[in-house]
């Protein structure tokens, strides 16, 4: 089989606060992505958002999970993706794009054929995939880094220096649900999205890449006032409850992609934690 899945249900505040580190990993963080000649998926009960990943050595055809009861995977979804890997394609239904490292492809709704391919199998591409619920067809279109709409974040002095890089966004990409887009910390900085914030109508799931050897990023989750943290390697992911808090600092600069879906496709509307609160 090269499509495996696994499902997450939702917890509530409440429930988290008693987990112990296992309990927290077990329901929060995805390590199991990037794996060679496969397609990876989590299915969350967090707006059934799908986060995943599609390392082809060979062709990898995007599969129907049981859990959508659906003839094919994008019938009723949508599907950002972000190349993280070596040069590859994405071909949907038919048409090829060509995907070079940090590139971004969106997927509409309603596709039938997706098809990953990497140029050289031994030196693959490698696919993060997000996906969430559909009501509508927009069209398919891929967004290079260059083409994103940039945000210059942070300074050197509070160490959190960082180019946030709107990929799928209104503006860029017409979507449904989703959002994404990656953010580079500059040489010295560590903290991302500090402040902290969380945004109750949304979810969110952060993927780490660009980790040093040797090196990790601690991140933050929780309500403000009751925070936890899980230790993250290179290309793990953590999901964001609505009602958390999701930030990270690193043993050195690191960067992240950043997906997300829910009430609105409002990327500003946040409700940001004052630092000192935060417990
Ligand atoms: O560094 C940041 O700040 C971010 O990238 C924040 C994320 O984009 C986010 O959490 C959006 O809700
Ligand atoms: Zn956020």
């Amino acid at each position: 089989m090269s499509t495996s899945y696994e499902t997450r249900y939702a917890s509530s505040p409440e429930a988290v606060k008693k987990y112990n580190t296992t309990e927290l990993r077990d329901e929060f963080l995805i390590d199991d992505l990037m794996q060679k000649g496969k397609v990876q998926l989590t299915y969350t009960h967090y707006d059934r958002y799908i986060a995943g990943s599609a390392v082809p050595v060979s062709p990898l055809t995007l599969e129907a999970i049981d859990p959508l009861k659906a003839e094919y995977f994008l019938e009723r979804r949508e599907l950002g993706i972000i190349n993280v890997g070596d040069a590859g394609s994405v071909t949907v239904d038919g048409t090829s794009y060509a995907l070079g490292h940090k590139d971004a492809l969106y997927i509409g709704q309603g596709a039938k054929e997706v098809i990953f391919k990497s140029e050289d199998g031994d030196k693959p591409a490698k696919f993060y995939l997000n996906s969430a619920p559909a009501h509508t067809s927009y069209p398919t279109k891929k967004v290079s880094l260059a083409e994103a709409n940039k945000i210059e974040l942070g300074s050197l002095e509070t160490a959190n220096h960082r180019t946030v890089s709107q990929m799928i966004i209104g503006g860029v990409v017409t979507t449904c649900q989703l959002q994404m887009g990656m953010t580079e910390l500059k040489t010295g900085s560590v903290w991302n999205t500090m402040p902290a914030h969380v945004h109750d109508r949304r979810m969110e799931v952060y993927f780490y890449l660009d980790v040093p050897e040797g090196q990790s990023v601690c991140h933050f989750m929780g309500q403000p006032q009751e925070t936890r943290h899980i230790w993250m390697q290179n290309h793990e992911a953590v999901i964001s409850p609505p009602w958390s808090i999701h930030c990270g600092s690193g043993t050195s600069n690191y960067t992240f992609i950043w997906g997300m879906a829910g009430e609105n496709l409002d990327y500003g509307d946040m409700d940001v934690a004052k630092i000192t609160d935060l417990r």
